[in-house]
């Protein structure tokens, strides 16, 4: 924590789950970050998979000035410039760009890449990392493979995505090397889709509550 209050990876930190939000423009985006909020939990990811994107952050940054507000899927330094003037406050990529993290440490967004190797690992841990996303967390191993990699780079913290839901959470978020969950079990693209609100504000009230259950003493 700094004078100016928790930084975003705190913030994330105290948050456990960062949602991963596929949108199609800035009202669906509205709709999902406005429903996260209302379940508790106000961050959100918003990958760059659609054109929309952009502009859904924006109009977030804008409306919902409470919810922390990121880009994921960034995968090319011009994502990260075009992300950031978007206003997200932090990023995400599928895997790790020397170029994309080394852009986005240029301009001082914090930026958490995907690793699903050792390898990878020390890439991250030479650009100066100090947290990671790991990525697809379920194919590489799930909450064992956390271990296994915590286990020569200690001090190093994840965020392991994909394949995570209600039922695996807590498997994770229970690691001491875990900072937070990623995924999109919340905000099911079907969900978006029908403006289900109330049923992605249950399933984050869910999670935010499964969180809950364990002591974030020490994370
Ligand atoms: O877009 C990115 O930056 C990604 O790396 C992929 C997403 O994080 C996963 O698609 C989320 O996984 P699920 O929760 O299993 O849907």
């Amino acid at each position: 924590m700094s004078a100016d209050g928790p930084t975003v990876l705190e913030q994330i930190q105290r948050a456990r789950v960062v949602p991963v939000v596929v949108v199609d423009d800035a009202n669906e985006g509205l709709g999902v970050a406005a429903s996260l909020r209302d379940g508790g939990l106000p961050v959100a990811e918003v990958t760059f998979r659609t054109a929309g994107a952009a502009a859904a952050i924006e109009a977030i940054a804008r409306e919902l000035p409470d919810v922390l507000v990121g880009a994921g899927t960034v995968v090319t330094p011009a994502q990260v410039d075009e992300a950031v003037e978007a206003g997200a406050r932090f990023l995400v990529s599928p895997g790790l760009s020397a170029p994309v993290v080394r852009r986005a440490q240029e301009i001082g967004v914090p930026i958490l890449p995907g690793v699903a190797t050792p390898s990878d690992i020390i890439a991250a841990l030479d650009l100066g990392l100090s947290a990671v996303k790991l990525f697809p967390a379920n194919v590489v191993g799930g909450p064992g493979a956390v271990t296994a990699f915590s286990a020569p780079f200690p001090g190093l913290r994840f965020v392991p995505t994909g394949g995570v839901s209600a039922a695996n959470l807590l498997d994770y978020l229970a690691l001491p090397a875990v900072l937070a969950a990623g995924g999109s079990w919340m905000v099911d693209r079907a969900l978006v889709r029908a403006g289900d609100w109330a049923e992605i504000t249950r399933r984050t009230r869910e999670a935010v509550e499964l969180a809950a259950t364990l002591t974030t003493e020490g994370a």
